[in-house]
């Protein structure tokens, strides 16, 4: 299963995203520049976090823009599984792959703090590894991490299960129900603000975004 993880000109968490995969998780994995246009040896996409685009306009706003986004999302239309971290997520939210949008914390500060999160749903592939209701704790980093939707889209995404990840204790950012990541109605893709590749790593301070990662690599996805 090979792995593509994509570069945006401001991503800053791609190596990082590399480093899981390849050397922690030993996947086939190869960065993708945005002018790129093909996907066809790649299995899986991830979106990394950063500041694509200098966040100017609103984060992910211009990235959405960018030539690999229309392979991004045919690979996304035929059911194969795309991943958005933090900026990613931003990304996927802005081109229309997920739902809702992600706005300027309550609070006006960019925040990075290690943040307790809740498992909201296991019954995907990325989320599988995890226990119901798990509380795991991964960094968060953004300004604009503030989940926002509709009561139709809100309504919706409780119906069909598609929040995975909420925050638990205090909500950091006024996010909507306290959602923290979610995935779309066919399940391959998913978003969430918090940053599992910085948590895959016991030298790193905390492993418990690593089930994210092998989740992906038991689920046969492709
Ligand atoms: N770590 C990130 O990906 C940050 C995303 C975005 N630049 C924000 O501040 O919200």
């Amino acid at each position: 299963m090979q792995f593509g993880v994509i570069v945006f000109p401001g991503s800053n968490c791609d190596r990082d995203m590399v480093y899981v995969l390849r050397d922690v998780l030993n996947c086939p994995t190869r960065l993708i520049w945005h002018q790129e246009t093909t996907l066809d040896d790649v299995d899986v996409v991830v979106l990394p976090g950063g500041f694509s685009y200098g966040d100017y306009l609103r984060c992910g706003a211009i990235a959405r823009f960018s030539p690999i986004m229309a392979a991004i999302v045919e690979h996304a239309n035929l059911g194969k599984p795309v991943l958005g971290i933090c900026n990613g997520f931003q990304v996927l939210t802005e081109v229309g792959l997920l739902p809702g949008a992600l706005t300027r914390n309550e609070g006006l500060h960019f925040i990075c703090d290690r943040q307790p999160l809740e498992v909201a749903n296991n019954q995907t592939a990325f989320t599988h590894l995890y226990a119901e209701k798990q509380h795991i704790t991964i960094p968060i980093a953004h300004g604009e991490g503030r989940y926002q939707a509709n009561e139709k889209t809100l309504a919706e995404l409780r119906a069909n299960q598609q929040v995975l990840f909420r925050y638990a204790g205090e909500n950091p950012n006024g996010s909507l129900d306290n959602i923290a990541g979610i995935c779309n109605r066919q399940r391959n893709v998913m978003g969430m603000m918090p940053h599992p590749e910085r948590a895959s790593d016991p030298m790193l301070g905390g492993t418990d975004g690593l089930a994210l990662f092998k989740g992906m690599l038991t689920a046969n996805l492709c």
